[in-house]
């Protein structure tokens, strides 16, 4: 099983990425590391071989036999649709109007802004690798970047292994459940970082998947995580032999000479998996309906070839634009709620207008939707997690009246630092179990269980699927943004069922994926987090608490050795906020950027921008997440009726 598969545009990246890399390193033997200062930025394209041909195209079979009662939207699909394109013209109506499928042309004048497959940001100015370094100490690196191996210890020695530090810092922390946010809190920043983040693994040189399990592995693009000789769960190492956790390097798409940079393979759609989600009819979105007992709920269509899927005929997982949509139970709730809203609008839509196409409600629903979900993202769910305080600060709140500016030299990419660290802090509030709460409020005795789910769609078969589960994780709480973590995320992603130990512990693997990506260590953002600098671990007792910066001396040599992701989650949480303040403005100035270099921002109206109408806005600010979710799943509603969607 993989969640971070590389399409075939990202393998072509790889490839002439593994060129730059490559030359990049005999260029560093031959001249020394100041070559990297003169080469950086300067564009050598036009010397590579030109890549064969991409097969964006492959053909979306639909396969029409189902054991569920029929469906008639799934009948107008046919059998065969090729993937959709975008317009490459920047300038056509169609770019002018909607927002592309890849992103591509979002800002005109810089095409590839956020758009699919281009490289990730940055909020530090170089990475940090350990080799093409002028020396191991960072602080006096600022000419030097590194070029892609993982960072070392400031001794110089390795960092301590990263299943290791897993289990150091989730000691002597109970598992803590939140008493403000409850567990849809977790699943619905899950569902939006899916949305715009999709980091894919290097791939081997025919574009297979890679095998990193092993310590002795030397590939350059696998990074095993050494098992530690008392672990509690996976097979320890022992003095003699080493025993590892597989772990492929994120993809390497540098684009020129110099240090290995990531790419985001995301955006809100991929373009063969838009094609494979629309009925073509109507413009409505493909969904299957299930019948039992006398009630029919609605799923996404099933994707039967989807080799990551652990459950069996007839229970295939589904597809819905993404493919780790079924990665655990508690995604496709939401999947279902913004295919049934696609399909209410495009209803509304063509309604209203007799005469339009497929093509023109399909996106005129799109654009509402984006609009209603973006409005949900800075309305309800960034304030529950950032607190009002940096809400404020970085301007994120959506107006009551009037519009936002678009600016079209804000580039909204992702930054490393967001995707590999602060917005993973989700993986703290996911609770072992997703409980089931029937439509009497009563929650079941039949939670299911997180470790033993992973890939498996069966639950969502299961009498009202769909809804129980979304209405457990409306009443039940999601467990403290700290390092303490559920025993599955620590030890069960990816476990098949019946193996223990199969799998990975998701900590380490981010943890890993820092150092993997070039991130610095968590002290050097304190200063971006308007914090203290520090130069010993007690200095970083006001912002943790004795307990934890206990734990991290148990862990790391030196202060500058905390990795991003365990320092963000070591800190106490602001005032009003879920998380602390190094990891709160990584992810606001994120939000910014995504908002303020988003052309078709709903709230936009400058020259240039894209946004909705006034009328439109206004309707938009009446929605909310309550009015969504209760529209289609009767009986959903927050036991304390007045209480937000995400208050416990
Ligand atoms: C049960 C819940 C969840 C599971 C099982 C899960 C699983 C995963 C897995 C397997 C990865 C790939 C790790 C890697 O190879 O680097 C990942 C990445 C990620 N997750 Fe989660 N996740 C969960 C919840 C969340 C939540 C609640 C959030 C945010 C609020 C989140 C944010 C992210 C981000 C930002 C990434 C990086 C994606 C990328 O770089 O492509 N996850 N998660």
């Amino acid at each position: 099983m993989d969640t971070q598969k590389a399409n075939n545009e990202a393998k072509s990246k790889q490839a002439d990425a593994e060129v730059y890399q490559e030359a990049t390193k005999i260029l560093v033997e031959k001249y020394g590391v100041d070559i990297l200062d003169q080469l950086e930025g300067v564009d050598f394209s036009a010397l590579l071989p030109k890549p064969a041909p991409v097969e964006h195209d492959e053909t979306v079979q639909i396969a029409r036999k189902r054991r569920y009662a029929p469906n008639p939207e799934e009948d107008t699909k046919p059998a065969n649709v090729s993937c959709i394109k975008d317009d490459a013209n920047c300038k056509s109506v169609t770019n002018n109007n909607y927002r592309s499928i890849t992103g591509i042309c979002n800002n005109v004048d810089n095409p590839n802004f956020g758009a699919a497959n281009s490289p990730v940001a940055r909020l530090s100015a170089k990475p940090t690798y350990a080799n093409g370094r002028k020396c191991f100490l960072f602080k006096s690196l600022s000419k030097s970047l590194g070029i892609d191996s993982i960072r070392k210890a400031v001794s110089g020695q390795d960092l301590p292994s990263t299943r290791l530090i897993s289990n150091l810092i989730n000691q002597g922390t109970s598992e803590v459940f939140d008493r403000n946010a409850n567990h849809f809190h977790m699943q619905f920043g899950q569902f939006i970082a899916h949305d715009i983040i999709f980091m894919p693994s290097s791939t081997g040189p025919n574009g297979q998947a890679l095998d990193c399990s092993s310590c002795t592995v030397t590939n350059p693009n696998c990074a095993p995580i050494e098992i530690p000789t008392n672990d509690p769960y996976f097979p320890k190492s022992t003095p003699t032999t080493k025993s590892c956790m597989r772990l492929t390097r994120a993809l390497n798409g540098q684009t020129g000479f110099g240090a290995r940079m990531q790419i985001d393979q995301a955006t809100n759609y991929r373009r063969c998996e838009a094609a494979s989600v629309r009925s073509f009819s109507k413009g409505k979105l493909r969904q299957i309906s299930v019948t039992g007992q006398g009630l029919t709920w609605f799923l996404p269509p099933q994707n039967k070839n989807d080799s990551n899927c652990q459950s069996k005929n007839p229970d295939f997982c589904f597809q819905c634009g993404d493919f780790r949509n079924s990665l655990h139970p508690g995604l496709i709730p939401l999947h279902v709620t913004f295919i049934l809203e696609h399909n209410r609008i495009a209803d509304a839509v063509a309604k209203a207008r007799p005469t339009a196409t497929d093509e023109q409600i399909y996106q005129i629903a799109r654009r509402a939707l984006i609009a209603m979900y973006q409005y949900a993202v800075y309305k309800e769910y960034l304030p529950k997690l950032l607190g009002q305080g940096l809400m404020n600060e970085f301007g994120l709140t959506p107006l009551i009246n009037g519009n936002t500016r678009y600016n079209k030299t804000a580039n909204p990419s992702l930054m490393v630092e967001f995707t590999t660290a602060a917005f993973r802090f989700g993986h703290s509030q996911a609770r072992a179990d997703f409980p089931r709460v029937d439509y009497n409020n009563k929650q079941l005795d039949t939670p299911v269980n997180l470790g033993s789910n992973i890939f498996y769609a069966d639950a969502q078969y299961d009498f009202d699927g769909a809804r129980r589960l979304l209405s457990g994780m409306l009443m039940t709480s999601a467990m403290q943004v700290d390092t303490s973590f559920s025993f599955p995320i620590r030890n069960q992603l990816f476990e098949i069922r019946g193996k223990p130990a199969s799998g990975v512990d998701l900590i380490a693997t981010n943890i890993m994926r820092g150092r993997d990506t070039g991130v610095a260590p968590y002290v050097n953002y304190r200063s971006f987090a308007k914090l203290s600098p520090v130069t010993k671990f007690d200095d970083l007792v006001v912002d943790m608490g004795a307990d934890r910066v206990n734990l991290l001396k148990t862990v790391y040599a030196n202060v500058n050795d905390i990795d991003l992701y365990v320092g963000i989650l070591m800190e106490k949480p602001m005032n009003g906020a879920l998380i602390g303040p190094t990891g709160g403005r990584i992810i606001a100035e994120q939000f910014r950027r995504l908002r303020d270099g988003d052309r078709f921002y709903f709230e936009h109206s400058n020259a240039g921008a894209r946004g909705l109408t006034n009328d439109e806005l206004s309707e938009i600010r009446k929605t909310n997440l309550q009015g969504l979710f209760c529209r289609f799943f009767q009986g959903i509603q927050n036991p304390m009726i007045n209480q937000k969607i995400f208050d416990m």
